[in-house]
């Protein structure tokens, strides 16, 4: 097999109707790119370009406050102290996670801590924007769960999971002039939670692992979504799905914005690989285990092979 380019990663279509012989076809074509790349690209109507446009001029005044005003925000535990260990000796972005409840409380506590005025346009842009992303991701995995045959077992998997809405800002590589090669704007990682939905403004930089074992440009087009795999979706598919590597190489000489909804178990749920999923040719692989225990000991040991060396069977 010659080299894999990125691509080769899918983009997707989502517009149009939900006729019922294009989305059986979807589900398929969705779980297929998930097991062989982790990871596609996505344009999806139902979430207008306005919005999208509206989200970058939002995380633009947030993100010009002052340091110390930003600073105020510590964000949920235990991504904060995950978030917080990456920083030392290596490159990562501002980053601010949200729990992204229904009633969106954390949302308005949030607009309210950084400014006490209020700022209602931030607050309604985001809440708009990490409601339509929830209902996205819900879509995904419901394709990838009736893709398996499991679709039964996907509203219990909703009511158990949750979700953070993450805003992402990285900095200028340190001489923009000579920086063919690039600086690392976020580390090599796979995502630990479930489900991620990226979106990004136009500077470029996502890098994605391929079955090479090589890092290449993923080349996101205007206005699309990024779908990644993470550890706890992939423990649940019983490794079928591929909890893609990625990372950030900055080299323009603008700065990158990027934001994305993250699902995952809620705090206390167990997540099981269904016997569905287990046969002779995909012997069990995982034992049970808790999201946020996995978490906890990810961020002890911040390896690779996390889900494996907690996890694996
Ligand atoms: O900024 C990006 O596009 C990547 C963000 C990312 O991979 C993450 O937050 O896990
Ligand atoms: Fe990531």
């Amino acid at each position: 097999m010659g080299s894999e380019a990125a691509d080769e990663i899918p983009c997707f279509d989502f517009s149009g109707d939900d006729e019922q012989q294009r989305w059986k076809d979807m589900c398929g074509r969705i779980r297929e790119a998930l097991e062989t790349h982790g990871c596609f690209l996505l344009s999806y109507d139902k979430i207008p370009k306005r919005l999208l446009e509206d989200m970058f001029v939002e995380m633009n005044t947030f993100f010009d406050l002052p340091e110390e005003t930003r600073n105020k925000y510590l964000g949920p535990l235990p991504y904060r102290s995950y978030l917080r260990k990456s920083r030392i000796n290596v490159p990562w972005p501002e980053s601010f996670d949200i729990v992204n409840e229904p009633d969106h409380d954390q949302l308005d506590a949030f607009t309210k801590l950084m400014w006490p005025d209020g700022n209602p346009s931030f607050c309604e842009t985001l809440k708009s924007m990490s409601s339509k992303m929830l209902e996205l991701n819900r879509i995904i995995l419901k394709m990838v769960f009736e893709s398996y045959g499991v679709g039964k077992l996907y509203d219990a998997y909703k009511q158990d999971s949750t979700s953070t809405f993450r805003l992402l800002k990285y900095r200028l590589p340190p001489n923009p002039n000579n920086s063919e090669e690039g600086a690392i704007g976020l580390v090599p990682h796979t995502d630990k939670n479930a489900l991620t939905i990226l979106c990004q403004n136009d500077v470029q930089g996502l890098q994605v692992l391929n079955n090479d074992n090589v890092y290449v440009p993923l080349m996101v087009p205007d206005k699309a979504f990024i779908v990644f795999v993470g550890d706890s979706l992939k423990g649940w598919s019983n490794g079928r799905l591929k909890a893609v590597k990625h990372r950030v190489v900055m080299s323009g000489k603008k700065e990158r914005y990027s934001f994305g909804l993250f699902s995952m178990p809620k705090e206390g749920v167990t997540t099981e690989v269904p016997n569905e999923l287990v046969d002779e040719h995909h012997p069990l692989r995982y034992r049970p285990f808790k999201f946020t225990e996995f978490l906890s000991y990810f961020s002890e040991t911040v390896s690779d092979d996390a889900l494996e060396t907690y996890a694996g069977l």
